[in-house]
């Protein structure tokens, strides 16, 4: 197959000249709203998940031979219409796996301060136990978190061991984790998964995170609830109708972020990288470039504990190091008001500020401060003794 000349990427992924510059002359353009002259000549199109790929862009796209979205999430993409004409697809399953857990911990510890508990106090339901929650579930068992999780589909699959359904989760659980995919249809269709009735079920007191897709939850029953109740502590990453989000929901929101949880350079990359192999497979021709050359060293790279840090303060001084998730929900605020909400939501993504994932940053103890590894292994750190 003769290799594509023209291709189109996201203007916000990175080193996206590195990899697909390999295959032809890269143009970097804004996803909302890719240019139909540019759609007409293209045969590659690299999207985020802000690129709607439906119909009507493929009917704007006749030269199109390869379809990639460097992020987990697919509901943004037509599969079966791309499948229909024969346009190659892939995606970057897990790619930012990591950084969304990163992210949760984040929240977590800072709710946890927030409320005067520990986490260990709370257990936590997780609603999608793919990628993003069963690492979140591994990193909480390790922990010592009590969890439970909901992910009927794999119950069908493998066995209804281990599982349970949501009621149980809302009747059971003192935190909830939504990691869904945005699914429209079908026996576990997920839009509005968090449905009016479920989330007045909710308990009073609950936290609850969202960072699957904005749709997996009603925001209008959510805002009711606050307004009527106020007795929730609400974690949001991922929103109705992004960039233009529900302004009302956003300022009743405790900890509110622009669908950033997966954004550290390395989930990023990852993306960028696994896309670039699907690509190169696609068109017969070999994949040289390697993740680690796209990867800069970090720019924290250790930290050295010594004697006098309870577990927690030494877990929330190390996961703030990395990612503090208020640094986010400030700059959403700080952008959104310089700019309102739908540019300000977007500015703030693109400029996103670096962000590398635990497992760079290496954990130095001191003989005092040595009972803390499997806490700080736990939470996705490395460690050495010293
Ligand atoms: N906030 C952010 O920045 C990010 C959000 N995401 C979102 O998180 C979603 C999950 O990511 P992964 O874990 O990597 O995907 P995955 O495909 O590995 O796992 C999703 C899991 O959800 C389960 N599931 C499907 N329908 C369900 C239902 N009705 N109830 C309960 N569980 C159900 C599936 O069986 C699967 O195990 C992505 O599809 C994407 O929408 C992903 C990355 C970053
Ligand atoms: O990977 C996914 O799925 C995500 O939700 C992305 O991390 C979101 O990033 P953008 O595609 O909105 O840049």
């Amino acid at each position: 197959m003769p290799a594509p000349r023209r291709i189109i990427v996201d203007a916000n992924i990175p080193a996206a000249e590195a990899c697909f510059g390999e295959l032809g002359e890269v143009r970097r353009l804004p996803g909302r709203q890719l240019p139909p002259e540019a759609l007409a000549e293209a045969e590659v199109l690299i999207t985020r998940s802000i690129t709607r790929v439906d119909r009507a862009l493929l009917d704007q796209a006749p030269r199109l031979r390869f379809v990639g979205t460097c992020t987990i999430g697919t509901d943004h993409i037509d599969r079966q219409a791309l499948a229909e004409r024969g346009i190659g697809f892939s995606s970057a399953p897990g790619c930012n796996a990591e950084a969304v857990v990163d992210h949760v911990l984040g929240a977590l510890t800072w709710a946890a301060e927030r409320e005067g508990q520990e986490l260990e106090e709370r257990r936590v339901g997780i609603v999608g136990v793919g990628q993003v929650g069963g690492r979140l579930a591994a990193r909480l068992a390790a922990l010592g978190i009590e969890t439970l999780c909901c992910d009927p589909p794999r119950a069908e699959a493998e066995g209804s061991e281990g599982f349970h359904d949501l009621e149980t989760l809302i009747e059971r659980c003192d935190v909830l984790c939504l990691h869904t995919p945005l699914v429209r249809g079908g026996s576990h269709a997920t839009h509005h998964l968090l449905d009016a009735r479920r989330l007045a079920a909710l308990r009073p007191g609950t936290w609850l995170l969202n960072a699957g897709r904005g749709d997996c939850l009603d925001g209008e029953a959510l805002k009711a609830r606050l307004a009527a109740r106020g007795d929730l502590l609400t974690l949001l990453d991922v929103w109705e109708n992004e960039p233009a989000i529900d302004e009302v929901l956003w300022r009743a929101a405790d900890l509110a972020t622009p669908h950033v949880a997966g954004y550290s350079l390395d989930g990023k990359l990852r993306g960028t990288h696994q896309v670039y192999g699907a690509a190169m497979h696609h068109f017969g021709l070999p994949a040289r470039r390697k993740l680690a050359s796209l990867l800069p060293s970090p720019a924290l790279p250790r930290l050295t504990l010594d004697a006098g840090l309870s577990p927690w303060d030494a877990l929330r001084l190390c996961i703030r190091a990395c990612h503090d998730p208020r640094r986010d929900a400030l700059g959403l605020a700080r952008f959104a008001r310089e700019r309102g909400m739908a540019r300000g939501f977007d500015g703030y993504r693109a400029a996103y500020p670096l962000r590398r994932e635990f497992a760079t940053l290496t954990v130095e103890l001191r003989e005092g401060a040595a009972d803390l590894a499997p806490w700080l292994e736990g939470a996705g750190f490395r460690v050495e003794h010293r």
